[in-house]
């Protein structure tokens, strides 16, 4: 479905990503994290088609990527700036359904069902300044809902609404992907999240941005906020991932280096690990 060979992409003689070799299969949920700086955010511009990259090459269903695919939707972090305020919950929702080529009853009709999808057809004639910031993230999840498009990229959804809501959006997503059986791609910096969400969680390394490791995770596919979190494969690929994403080398890699079995070593020096997981939510 998606297939990111050699990407590498610098600003000016920054370089940001370098080989990046990923593929996403047909309905799969796969989470990005990584430290803040890695990179995360280009990658998935590079995806959505509006950052060129500087080497390699993203391939949708078949077809490179040379710019913003028809088939694509992307929810961003930053909602208030993603929602028309000028237009209605309805309407903002069912505005991106003129490049699908539907006439107007079914552009709304749809817009109808998405938005009742995600719990908020009492609010389809508001406008979005007259909601609260989590349900102005569920409008924009709605709008990529009504869109159906073949992948659904996701740049930190939730790094802008309060925890409670947090943890009703990311149950969202997951029943939106069940229902729908929808191929999505999210990022996040969030350790917990990444695990909670995804199918697979792939970590991303800095300067430059590559990837360290992907994980596979076999948790149930049913998940909830207190069992799973609960659950001891949770606790261990959180812990897992952790690592990865602070820098620590696993044993069997630090061992391999060292040509013993000590303890994991730090890459980088403890001050990096700090930074790159202590940085609040982004931008
Ligand atoms: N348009 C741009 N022009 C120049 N440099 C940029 C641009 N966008 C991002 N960068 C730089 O590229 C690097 C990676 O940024 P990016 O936003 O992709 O990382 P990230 O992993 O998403 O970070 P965070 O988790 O903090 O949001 C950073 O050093 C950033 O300053």
């Amino acid at each position: 479905m998606l297939e990111i060979s050699g990407l590498g992409h610098s600003y000016g003689a920054h370089r940001v990503l370098d080989g990046i070799d990923l593929k996403v299969g047909e309905g799969e949920l796969v989470t990005i994290v990584g430290p803040s700086g890695c990179g995360k955010s280009t990658l998935l511009r590079c995806i959505a088609g509006l950052v060129p990259p500087t080497e390699g090459k993203v391939v949708l269903k078949g077809t490179p990527i040379d710019g913003v695919p028809d088939d694509l939707a992307v929810v961003f972090q930053d909602y208030s700036r993603s929602l028309l305020p000028w237009l209605t919950v309805r309407d903002n929702v069912a505005l991106p359904l003129r490049r699908r080529g539907l006439g107007k009853a079914d552009r709304r009709a749809r817009a109808v069902e998405a938005l009742s999808s995600v719990g908020l057809e009492d609010a389809a004639g508001k406008y979005p300044w007259q909601l609260s910031g989590g349900m102005q993230q569920r409008v924009s999840i709605a709008r990529a809902l009504a869109y159906k498009p073949t992948l659904m990229l996701m740049d930190e959804p939730f790094g802008s609404v309060d925890a409670q809501t947090r943890e009703d959006l990311e149950d969202l997503v997951l029943q939106v992907h069940r229902a729908e059986g929808m191929t999505m791609l999210l990022v996040t910096h969030d350790i917990d999240e990444s695990v909670y969400l995804g199918d697979r969680v792939v970590v991303l390394a800095r300067n430059p941005g590559r990837v360290r490791d992907e994980l596979p995770v076999t948790l149930p596919a049913d998940r909830d906020q207190i069992g799973t979190r609960a659950d001891a494969e949770f606790v261990r690929l959180r812990a897992e991932v952790g690592r990865l994403v602070r820098g620590v080398v696993k044993e069997s890699e630090a061992a391999d280096a060292a040509g013993t079995a000590d303890a994991p070593v730090e890459e980088g020096g403890a001050a990096e690990a700090d930074a790159s997981v202590e940085e609040p939510a982004k931008k």
